[in-house]
């Protein structure tokens, strides 16, 4: 489906906002990347997907594949969906391959160096309508905004994991992100059966806010000696019903990208209450990064999850 809405006339010479999305791109093809791909493809966009390696691109398509099968067998969507939305996602091998997009999402490593420099390459290969957005978890959208040539048309759509499964997604403007561009991005987040929830610019929006402290939290329960890991996901899966325990949470979510969340938050609001656990900090510099590197707080490589302390 291709959203469309009224946009004002833009005065000559001003970025023009498209008023239609066709094609989207996707920067990184991580864990988030492949889920919002396989949301968007699934929505009848064309999609171009591109990472640092063509590798990571094919095994995100695998991946989508395969659970596009599964909510075919579970009736979620017809078997007849699934091929036409593999068709539509095509592998970008740089940024030039976005020469035709009317929307691009990053999605790789939640690093604003990594980010503002994907961004500062990424302007000189697009046209002059195209919008872009971030799934950032934590980061500044008026900082990352900064780094290109459209602060008007950039906005954080950030998407909630597992894509496929979680019906929110927060739209967050920066200061200059103008009216039509929210509109479209509204539109275009629903015409992908999401719910928005709109966040201000600040340190880690609404969800993370909120959620990463409570797992830092956590990691500072078993730090401390509290609770073995066990017993921490345990308490917190039968006393307070959450679908995962927060270390097992940490451990889908990446390390890395809770650590980063933390400093984020610690950083822009510099309030030690965001001071993030030494023993988390532990884990990332060991490598230990939960589902991704088959380690965390939970040992994924045998027959079932371990605990690992
Ligand atoms: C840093 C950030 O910004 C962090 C954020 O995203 S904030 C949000 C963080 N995410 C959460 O809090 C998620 C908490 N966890 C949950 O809600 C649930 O455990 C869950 C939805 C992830 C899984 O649901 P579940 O009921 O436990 O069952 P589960 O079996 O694991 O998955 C249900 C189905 O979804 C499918 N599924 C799982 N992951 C999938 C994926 N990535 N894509 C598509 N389908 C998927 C599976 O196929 C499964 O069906 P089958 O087992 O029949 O194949
Ligand atoms: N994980 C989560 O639960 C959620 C994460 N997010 C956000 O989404 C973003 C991605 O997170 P996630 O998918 O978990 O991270 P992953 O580490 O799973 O994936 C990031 C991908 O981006 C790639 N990448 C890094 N630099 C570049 C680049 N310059 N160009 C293209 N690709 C690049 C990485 O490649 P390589 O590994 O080779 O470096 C990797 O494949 C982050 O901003 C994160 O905060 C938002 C919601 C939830």
């Amino acid at each position: 489906m291709n959203v469309a809405v009224k946009s004002a006339e833009k005065p000559k010479g001003e970025h023009k906002t498209p008023q239609v999305i066709k094609k989207v791109g996707v920067i990184g093809a991580g864990q988030m990347g492949t889920g919002i791909a396989h949301v968007i493809a699934l929505g009848g966009y064309s999609v171009a997907l591109n990472d640092l390696k063509k590798e990571k691109v094919d095994e995100s398509v695998h991946t989508i594949e395969k659970f596009m099968r599964r909510q075919a067998e579970k009736g979620i969507i017809t078997e007849g969906d699934v091929k036409p939305a593999l068709k539509r996602i095509s592998y970008a091998p740089n940024f030039e391959a976005f020469a035709d997009c009317d929307l691009i999402i990053e999605a790789a490593t939640e690093d604003e160096a990594i980010k503002r420099k994907i961004f500062a390459d990424l302007c000189k290969n697009l046209k002059a309508g195209t919008m872009l957005a971030t799934n950032t978890s934590s980061i500044s959208i008026t900082r990352l905004a900064s780094t290109t040539d459209r602060p008007e048309h950039f906005i954080g759509m950030h998407f909630m994991n597992p894509v496929p499964l979680m019906e929110l997604v927060e739209l967050i403007r920066g200061i200059a992100t103008d009216d039509d561009m929210f509109a479209l991005t509204r539109t275009f987040v629903e015409s992908l059966n999401k719910k928005v929830a709109v966040s201000e610019d600040f340190p880690a929006f609404i969800v993370n806010r909120i959620l990463l402290p409570m797992i830092n939290e956590a990691v500072y329960t078993l730090y401390e000696g509290v609770g073995t890991v066990e017993a921490i996901d345990k308490a917190m899966k039968l006393g307070a019903h959450h679908p995962m325990g927060p270390l097992e949470l940490a451990d889908f979510i990446g390390l890395d990208t809770c650590l980063s969340v933390m400093q984020v938050l610690y950083e822009g609001l510099s309030d030690s209450k965001y001071r993030p656990c030494p023993l988390l900090v532990k884990y990332v510099e060991a490598g230990w990064l939960g589902r991704k590197t088959q380690r965390g707080f939970y040992d994924y490589r045998g027959e079932k999850p371990v605990p690992t302390r």
